[in-house]
């Protein structure tokens, strides 16, 4: 196995940057919004008036149109829930490389696997970033240590799970489709939800490395919950601004799976992650997605094929997801394979 940027940063006083992590292209520069990113009262939506309800769908279907990342408050999910998780997952990235070894070195499918980049098989210069993934729904696993992590990992997908579901039951109004359009046409009931832990150790040369590159997301929709330190940007009307969390928010994109089946009405967004000199950043990250199974297009009532021909040939969820981890990460390239 590669080397982590964890054991790299703990065991040298490193005052640069291993040559394999020097990106020979200067990331373009992060200028300020001229907008605020829209924030998504996430109370409103499920337990206000008609009127409120009705009102927030509209700011998703903007939120969507406009940028296809939002912020997502009162969301219900215990901070202390939040905490807890944050600190299991640092708690694990620290247990020693023999109880992580089972996890490390394996098929992109697999139930659990950790690393380090995104795919460093296929990788010539690695990303500032340590990850464990676990496929979590429809079944449910999780490493043996450490020993809380069962349960408050099960507590922590599952309620993220439930916000995704009512944020993607309002995006299918947004479209002008039934409330439960996406979920009965992708089968999400029994959808794939993978939780992704990202770390990005303090880096001495952060203006040469990435945590990660620019990319979309496959799914549906992401959630992403921070510690302190920021890091994400996202690309948005040509530039790249710095995605600033609010407290106890969710941080929420568009997935390529949205794109292909609003037939591009509701596109998936660039994001990429910076690194810093101070401080750890760890990101919790659960991407929501369609059942595996499923083979995603177009939603035929966003078809109409004089004014909008179906802009996606349809593939099944599992290709899709094998087909972007196995390669390396890169912008929308997966999504520019299955366009028409
Ligand atoms: O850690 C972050 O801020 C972003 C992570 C991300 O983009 C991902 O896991 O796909
Ligand atoms: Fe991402």
């Amino acid at each position: 196995m590669s080397t982590t940027v964890k054991d790299l940063t703990e065991s040298n006083d490193l005052k640069s940057i291993p040559s394999e992590y020097v990106f020979p292209t200067n990331p373009e520069v992060v200028e300020e919004a001229e907008q605020q990113i829209p924030i998504i009262d996430y109370h409103l939506l499920t337990s206000g008036s008609p009127e409120q309800r009705s009102q927030i769908i509209e700011n998703l279907r903007i939120a969507c149109l406009d940028w296809g990342f939002f912020m997502v408050i009162n969301h219900g999910v215990p901070e202390s829930l939040i905490n807890e998780m944050m600190n299991l997952c640092l708690s694990f990235f620290d247990s020693s490389p023999d109880e992580k070894s089972d996890y490390v070195g394996k098929h992109v499918l697999n139930p659990i696997r950790c690393g380090t980049s995104f795919n460093t098989s296929v990788e010539e210069v690695y990303f500032w970033r340590d990850y464990l993934k676990i496929l979590v729904h429809p079944e449910f696993h999780a490493p043996l240590k450490p020993q809380a992590f069962r349960n408050i990992s099960y507590e922590y997908c599952k309620r993220t799970r439930e916000v995704a579901k009512e944020l993607v039951n309002a995006i299918s109004e947004s479209l002008g489709l039934e409330e439960d359009y996406i979920e009965k046409a992708l089968e999400t009931k029994s959808g794939l939800q993978i939780l992704i832990v990202n770390l990005y150790p303090p880096c001495p040369q952060p203006e040469l490395a990435m945590g990660m590159p620019p990319h979309s997301d496959h799914g549906l929709l992401t959630l992403l919950a921070q510690n302190e330190i920021g890091g994400l940007q996202i690309k948005h009307k040509g530039k790249w601004i710095a995605a600033n969390a609010l407290p106890n928010s969710f941080m929420v994109n568009i997935g390529d799976h949205m794109e292909i089946l609003s037939n591009g009405k509701y596109k998936s967004i660039l994001h990429r992650v910076a690194v810093n000199t101070k401080a750890t950043r760890v990101t919790v990250v659960t991407a929501n997605g369609p059942s595996s199974d499923a083979v995603v297009t177009p939603a035929p009532d966003l078809v109409d094929c004089e004014n909008y021909p179906p802009l996606y040939r349809g593939m099944k969820y599992r290709e899709y997801v094998e087909l972007q981890q196995s390669n390396q990460l890169h912008g929308k390239s997966c999504l520019d394979r299955i366009r028409v």
